[in-house]
């Protein structure tokens, strides 16, 4: 069987207009199929079907650059890992989503479409479980992390400490999927907020979702010394190889967390770049972790710290939104650039980045999938 990435892409294209109700049938299959495997996972499925849609599309797109596919599918079977998902279980996941495509791609659908679809699936499940099964004799499969402190910030925003039981290796930068234990098996992903530290502790921001599970499970119902669980670091906007350039960090909300472990591990080695961070909030109020900033500006002064305020008529600081804040100031065509926030804000500022000359290889994102 030889991989075809044309064949693929072009009858998933005709998925993609119907993801919600083939990840519906795929799981729906899946566990009419394996009754067993429903138990793996959590009670409420939205948020597991967004996941399972995304990252299928993006290996399927990722078809013809292998290196990043198998950066990507590597990252994911050492996530799996915490689901307890063993070699076996790919098979059945495998059945479930080849009659899922045969189904929403039946216009098109013929036996080297299918042939197309299995090579592909097969290539991809090997490197994940290859990856796992490395992954097990060196790490855990998540980490056990106290709750060391827990300070509320704002009504609905927290910055909680924790100290993992064993090391957690991991760069400025990336993300965790965390676990509660008022919600047992539903993980959501959170930035650690800190380069790594020699204690081993990490900080997580934590803004509570309406309606989000592990948020407000965090906020609200978490305490110093409680347990929770951590999954393996992943993400991929990381500071990488030193450029020489300066840097500008665009910061919307909590999404500030990455970008601040970023910036400390920029402090601590050494290097003197000029750093922008232009961190901003809705109102004066919820630029919840502007005093700590303002403190590694005092001993940093290549860091410059610019809050922007975009809801809030009477703030007599910068105003507006980040995106156009970002252009009107200066143009950043020389810098390397970290954006991190809401969806709509990160991709905006991207887009005007670009427009102003900043090369996409310079503009550092991550797609985390948050409770929203
Ligand atoms: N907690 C964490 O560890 C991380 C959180 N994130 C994401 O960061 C986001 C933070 O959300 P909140 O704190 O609730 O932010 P928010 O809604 O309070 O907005 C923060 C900033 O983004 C701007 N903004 C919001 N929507 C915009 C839009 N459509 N166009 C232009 N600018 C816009 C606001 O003006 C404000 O300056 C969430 O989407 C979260 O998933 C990302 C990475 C890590």
């Amino acid at each position: 069987m030889s991989l075809n990435p044309r064949l693929v892409k072009e009858s998933f294209s005709l998925v993609e207009p119907a993801a919600e109700q083939a990840t519906a049938y795929f799981y729906g299959r899946l566990f009419a199929e394996n009754p067993s495997l429903r138990g793996m996972f959590p009670p409420a499925m939205d948020v597991q079907r967004d996941r399972l849609f995304k990252a299928l599309t993006r290996i399927v797109w990722s078809l013809d650059s292998p290196d990043s596919l198998a950066a990507f599918l590597g990252q994911l079977g050492r996530d799996h890992r915490k689901y307890g998902v063993l070699a076996e279980h790919y098979t059945a996941v495998g059945n479930a989503l080849l009659a899922t495509i045969r189904r929403f791609a039946a216009d098109v659908w013929d036996h080297e479409i299918e042939a197309a679809w299995a090579s592909a699936y097969t290539a991809a499940a090997n490197l994940m479980i290859e990856s796992a099964e490395s992954d097990a004799g060196v790490s855990p499969a998540w980490w056990p992390a106290d709750v060391i402190d827990h300070e509320r910030r704002y009504r609905d925003i927290a910055v909680i400490t924790l100290r993992p039981a064993q090391p957690l290796p991991y760069t400025a930068g990336q993300y965790v999927n965390v676990q509660t234990s008022r919600w047992p098996r539903v993980w959501r992903t959170f930035s650690i907020a800190n380069a790594p530290r020699r204690d081993n502790t990490i900080r997580l921001h934590v803004r509570s979702v309406p309606g989000g599970w592990v948020s407000n499970a965090l906020l609200s119902h978490t305490r110093i010394g409680d347990t929770v669980m951590l999954g393996p670091p992943m993400g991929t906007m990381t500071p990488g190889e030193h450029s020489g350039r300066d840097v500008l960090c665009v910061a919307g909300g909590t999404g500030l967390a990455p970008l601040k472990a970023i910036i400390e591990s920029i402090v601590a080695s050494g290097r003197r770049p000029n750093i922008h961070l232009l961190y901003g909030a809705r109102t004066a109020e919820e630029l919840y972790d502007l005093p700590d900033l303002i403190r590694i500006e005092s001993s940093f002064p290549w860091l410059r710290v610019l809050p922007v305020v975009s809801d809030q008529p009477s703030y007599d600081g910068m105003r507006g939104t980040l995106p156009e804040v970002t252009q009107r100031f200066r143009s950043w065509a020389e810098h390397d650039v970290y954006v991190c926030g809401p969806t709509p804000m990160v991709n905006e500022t991207v887009r005007r980045l670009q427009l102003d000359g900043v090369p996409l290889s310079r503009i550092h994102r991550d797609i985390v999938q948050g409770e929203r």
